[in-house]
């Protein structure tokens, strides 16, 4: 595979890392792999996004979450199969060099695909090989079921011994209306959401991150996504959705440190001492939404209009031309409101959720067609807050029995996972949660 040739306009500054360069130059000692620690990343900062193809591994937080939103997605639910903590503890030690060594455009370990010898499966599995870093992100939480009983498995036991740090804020979401949730593409007990700019790149992390954890977990469920539907910092381009609008438009943006600090991050006052592992962290929650594409497509435009609240073309409010247009909720026709009671945007603003902000940084996704000639289509949603009880909760339970939009959506997977905060130098996955 050849070098990718930087792009015209690309900054100066940019550095590009392949695997291909890092395994020709690991023999000259150009690569600091002690502790997985690979000294070529971008120094991590709150923000941890890069304008380079490498995002900074460790941070205040982790990265992945409030990193401007890469294009593609690979995320993975993994359940923990064994009950030996040690062996648990183990397998993230591991996981925590291997992933830092990818987010670099490394192979997991030091000549893992080809030098560990012909009689041995290859350490690494080299389908990125020769591919850059490609701003690849690793996220990392932990499921509910991981601390024993949870409401989609009451009879799980305390295997780890580290019941009594769960936070309260981490229980399985509740049952919303019209719900139609698989149980084989939710929940988890530790997930790891692999962002990247090639999809090959993200593909390869979950792939070798299973790989890794063979005998200690297993993948319960995966989710590839092909196009973000967010924008997570103010120099991105809004993208567009499955039914073709601009999607993201109203995000709360990087740049809005009092927003984030409100509405994404763990504060130390929202958990009692043993859940302070969590301060600085982050909830995910995600939702598999199965989007009913070809009904959608012989609605007129007015009425997909109506249904978002939004043009189709430049992403305005009703009633508005710009995209960055405040939308007005005051404003009527002969008919009713310009922006009907029941449009997706009325009823998702802060302005009618007793102010709720939430990050989202979903992904469109397409799994081929379901059988009955119709596209197995939709957004695989994620979407990050402080507390899911206070944030995705009561805009979830809104949105379910009012949108006009949950005519065409059935959300078919849902989980939730802590999102403990960044790793300091030296630290690993985990590592205040089981110490
Ligand atoms: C519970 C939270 C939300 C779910 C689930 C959700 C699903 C969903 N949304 C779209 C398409 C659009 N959503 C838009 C705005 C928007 N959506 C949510 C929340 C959920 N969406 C919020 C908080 C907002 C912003 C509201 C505001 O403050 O104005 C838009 C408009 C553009 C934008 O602001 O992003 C679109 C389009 C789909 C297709 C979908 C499920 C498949
Ligand atoms: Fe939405």
């Amino acid at each position: 595979m050849t070098e990718p040739t930087p792009a015209p306009d690309e900054p100066t500054n940019k550095r590009r890392f392949s695997r291909r360069a890092l395994f020709g130059a690991t023999g000259a000692g150009v690569v600091v792999a002690a502790a997985g620690g690979v000294t070529a990343a971008k120094l991590a900062d709150d923000d941890s996004s890069s304008s380079s193809n490498v995002v900074a591994f460790r941070g205040t937080r982790q990265a992945g979450i409030i990193t401007e939103a890469q294009d593609r997605l690979h995320f993975a639910s993994f359940d923990v199969i064994t009950d030996s903590r040690d062996d648990l503890i183990d397998m993230l030690q591991r996981w925590t060099a291997a992933a830092e060594r990818m987010t670099t455009g490394a192979e997991t370990v030091d000549g893992g695909a080809v030098d560990h010898g012909e009689y041995n499966p290859p350490a690494d599995t080299g389908e990125a090989l020769g591919l850059d870093a490609s701003s690849l992100t690793l996220t990392i939480g932990f499921g509910p079921g991981l601390f024993g009983p949870s409401a989609s498995d009451p009879n799980r036991p305390d295997r780890f011994g580290i019941a009594n740090r769960k936070p309260a804020a981490l229980k399985d979401l509740p049952a919303f209306a019209k719900d139609a949730i698989e149980p084989s593409r939710s929940y988890g007990d530790i997930c790891v959401q692999a962002c990247a700019n090639d999809p090959q790149v993200a593909v390869h992390a979950i792939r070798n991150l299973a790989r890794m954890g063979f005998g200690v977990v297993s993948v319960r469920w995966s989710q590839l996504g092909f196009g973000r539907t967010s924008t997570t910092t103010v120099s991105q381009q809004t993208p567009r959705n499955m039914f073709g609008f601009k999607d993201g438009t109203a995000n709360i943006r990087a740049e809005q440190t009092d927003v984030v600090n409100r509405w994404v991050w763990v504060d130390p006052a929202d958990n009692a001492d043993p859940a302070q592992w969590m301060t600085g962290g982050s909830y995910l929650v995600a939702r598999r939404i199965r989007m009913d594409i070809e009904p959608w497509d012989r609605a007129n435009l007015s009425e997909q209009e109506a249904i978002v609240g939004r043009t189709k073309g430049a992403g305005a409010p009703l009633g508005m031309t710009r995209e960055d247009d405040t939308p007005d909720f005051a404003v009527a026709t002969a008919d009713g409101p310009m922006i009907a009671r029941d449009a997706h945007v009325r009823l998702a603003h802060p302005d009618n959720l007793n102010g709720i902000q939430i990050l989202r940084r979903g992904y469109n996704f397409t799994d081929g067609s379901d059988g009955f000639g119709h596209l197995d289509a939709g957004l695989f949603f994620i979407a990050y807050c402080r507390d899911p009880d206070k944030q995705f909760v009561p805009m979830q339970k809104q949105l379910a029995s009012k949108d006009a939009m949950m005519e065409y959506l059935t959300h078919n997977g849902s989980a939730l996972f802590a999102c403990p905060p960044g790793l300091k130098a030296g630290e690993w996955w985990g590592q205040h949660l089981f110490t």
